[in-house]
């Protein structure tokens, strides 16, 4: 399970510090949680705190009980690979590789042989309806199709945690919705889905929604209960 613990993070602005995340506890369970927010709530600072790609000011984040926060950049970017998955909205796929090798890329990082990676890519292509699209570079695949490529390579190592900042931002509504169903599909499956977004339709799928303000969690919803908790008595 992901945790953070009074995760704090504070940037130093000239002569001004700014606070990004105040004091943000939660324990994230399996399934989807949405996190969303006016701009400038922190947000993405939380995710990126979350995720290791940036630490702390004070608190930290634990990984199955174990703190991730405080490792090596290293030990982060090792941990990163085999626990977490990423759904960016910038789908961020290498340009020159075709989509079956930029699936496979992460598995090759991991030490699988090629003809592993390959199998468990096209698995992963056949999955998410792209298949026939193996070997096209991203730049000969629509915006949504890159972004089930993007899945695919995500859910490349099977990790417990996926990542998701706004996966929908610049697709058209059907390919959103497909998008979307992938996503709810792994959370359904049982794995922790964490997703940032704008979109309030999106964010009522989730099973729980964090509301954060000036870096605070101020409110948790849970749409399909109709249910709201002060976040102050967590
Ligand atoms: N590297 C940084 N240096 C200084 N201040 C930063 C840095 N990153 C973020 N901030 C500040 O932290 C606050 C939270 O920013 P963050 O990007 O996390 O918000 P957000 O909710 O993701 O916003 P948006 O929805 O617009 O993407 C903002 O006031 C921002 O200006």
């Amino acid at each position: 399970m992901l945790e953070a613990v009074r995760l704090h993070k504070r940037y130093h602005q000239g002569e001004l510090d700014v606070v990004a995340v105040d004091h943000f506890t939660y324990a994230f369970p399996p399934g989807l949680t949405a996190i969303v927010g006016p701009s400038g709530s922190g947000k993405t600072t939380l995710l990126n705190l979350l995720a290791g790609f940036d630490v702390p000011t004070e608190g930290e984040v634990r990984l199955d009980g174990r703190v991730f926060s405080s490792l090596s950049e290293d030990e982060r970017a090792e941990v990163r690979l085999r626990h977490m998955g990423f759904v960016f909205q910038q789908w961020n796929l290498i340009p020159t590789l075709t989509a079956l090798e930029n699936v496979a890329f992460p598995l090759m990082l991991a030490g699988q042989s090629l003809r592993e990676r390959t199998e468990r890519a096209q698995a992963l292509l056949a999955a998410v309806g792209l298949e026939k699209r193996a070997k096209h570079l991203p730049s000969r695949l629509s915006g949504g199709e890159q972004q089930r490529v993007a899945i695919a390579r995500a859910l490349a190592l099977d990790p417990p945690v996926l990542f998701a900042d706004e996966p929908t931002g610049n697709l058209d509504s059907a390919s959103g919705a497909r998008v979307v169903e992938l996503l709810l599909a792994q959370a359904q499956g049982g794995r922790t889905v964490i997703l940032v977004t704008h979109d309030l339709e999106l964010s009522c799928k989730a099973e729980r929604v964090l509301h954060l303000r000036d870096g605070r969690l101020t409110r948790i919803e849970t749409p399909s209960a109709g249910l709201t908790e002060a976040a102050q008595s967590l």
